[in-house]
């Protein structure tokens, strides 16, 4: 059993499901929390919750800034969620713009990443982007309608912190990039655990050619995943990134099969993505959101916070049903 101290109306409704024990309203409630909350709820680090990067502080408005995004309308950011599995997948969605975000798709972006968070079963996510191509980035039209500097700002924002928090979700995530990922769409790229390609594709952080940097946190994820170096040659060359060079600065994680467009089967890179993730998803949604999460507050934390971090989370699987299972077992790992 576990304790625990929530001053937020939030914090008191998670603890709600569960405890036996609260306090007067509008005081500090204590619960008691049960085995069952400690596996199942977010974990208590400030820096995990579903907070915002931003706060009103930083001039962050989101609902101004959702009003704002819906002026420039077009495609749709779909998710699919299966509950057999564990997986889901998010598919960016606007082919006539080789599936450029426009403004209304990055306020669905964030609704879909709400969705998920909100998704307790969950164990594995993938990335990708409609018709055989993944993301475009900006939609253009919107950019040019928003490059004043207090709307780009605006957007930088939300789009970090939604990315952000796509990244901190207890999903093993994975970009399944086909064709090309472009600007915005090569930072999606790295707000995922992994990123697998397909043989043809690119990613190119073509932002240079812009005359900007990224601004949804594609610099920063850049830099702790392919090292400080690599990232300043992609971003000030604009370098063109094929599988091979992917695989070879680490910013690949495998490439997939040659062949399926061709043989009019656009499901079987989705499929080959699956399958490759699955080895990664086998098993028991809390200990697999364990790991996650562990991985999450190493990469992102202090090591002291880390480490207390880890602690936490050790404490959501240890005499857990996968753990007692396991010790009820005869365990030899061959
Ligand atoms: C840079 C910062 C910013 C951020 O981080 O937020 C951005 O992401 S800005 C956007 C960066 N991306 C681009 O500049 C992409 C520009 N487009 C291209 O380079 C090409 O269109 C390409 C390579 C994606 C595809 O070339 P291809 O010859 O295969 O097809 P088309 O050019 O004919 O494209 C089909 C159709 O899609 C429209 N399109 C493509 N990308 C965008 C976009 N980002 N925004 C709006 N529209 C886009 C393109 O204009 C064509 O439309 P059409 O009406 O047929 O002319």
């Amino acid at each position: 059993m576990g304790v625990c101290i929530s001053t937020t109306q939030r914090d008191m409704l998670w603890c709600g499901t569960v405890t036996q024990q609260t306090a007067h309203k509008n005081t500090m409630v204590i619960c008691v929390l049960g085995r069952y909350l400690l596996k199942s709820s977010l974990c208590s680090r400030s820096w995990c919750r579903k907070s915002s990067l931003y706060s009103a502080g930083h001039g962050f408005q989101p609902e101004e800034i959702r009003e704002k995004l819906r002026a420039y309308p077009g495609g749709a950011v779909d998710l699919l969620t299966q509950g057999d599995t564990g997986l889901a997948v998010l598919t960016v969605n606007n082919p006539s713009r080789m599936n450029a975000f426009s403004g209304a798709m990055m306020v669905e972006l964030e609704e879909r990443v709400s969705q998920l968070e909100s998704w307790t079963q969950g164990k594995g996510l993938i990335v990708r982007g409609a018709a055989g191509t993944f993301c475009s980035g900006s939609d253009l039209n919107a950019v040019r309608a928003m490059s004043n500097p207090q709307d780009g700002m605006k957007m930088c924002m939300f789009m970090q912190d939604a990315l952000t928090r796509l990244q901190r979700l207890p999903l093993v995530s994975v970009a399944l990039v086909e064709g090309r990922a472009l600007g915005g769409g090569s930072e999606l790229s790295t707000a995922c655990d992994f990123r697998l390609m397909t043989p043809d594709s690119v990613i190119q952080f073509v932002h240079k050619h812009m005359g900007l940097v990224p601004g949804w946190g594609g610099a920063a994820r850049l830099v702790r995943l392919v090292g400080d170096r690599h990232a300043l040659r992609l971003l000030g060359g604009a370098l063109k990134v094929d599988p091979e060079l992917g695989l070879r600065i680490g910013l690949a994680d495998g490439v997939l099969e040659e062949g399926a467009p061709q043989d009019g089967d656009e499901g079987a890179a989705l499929r080959q993505a699956e399958e490759w993730l699955s080895r990664y998803t086998k098993g028991p949604a809390e200990v697999i959101r364990a790991a996650k999460r562990v991985v999450s507050s190493g990469r992102e934390l202090p090591l002291t916070e880390a480490l207390r971090a880890e602690k936490e989370v050790f404490g959501t699987v240890w005499g857990g049903e996968a753990n007692l299972g396991a010790l009820a077992g005869k365990t030899k790992h061959k």
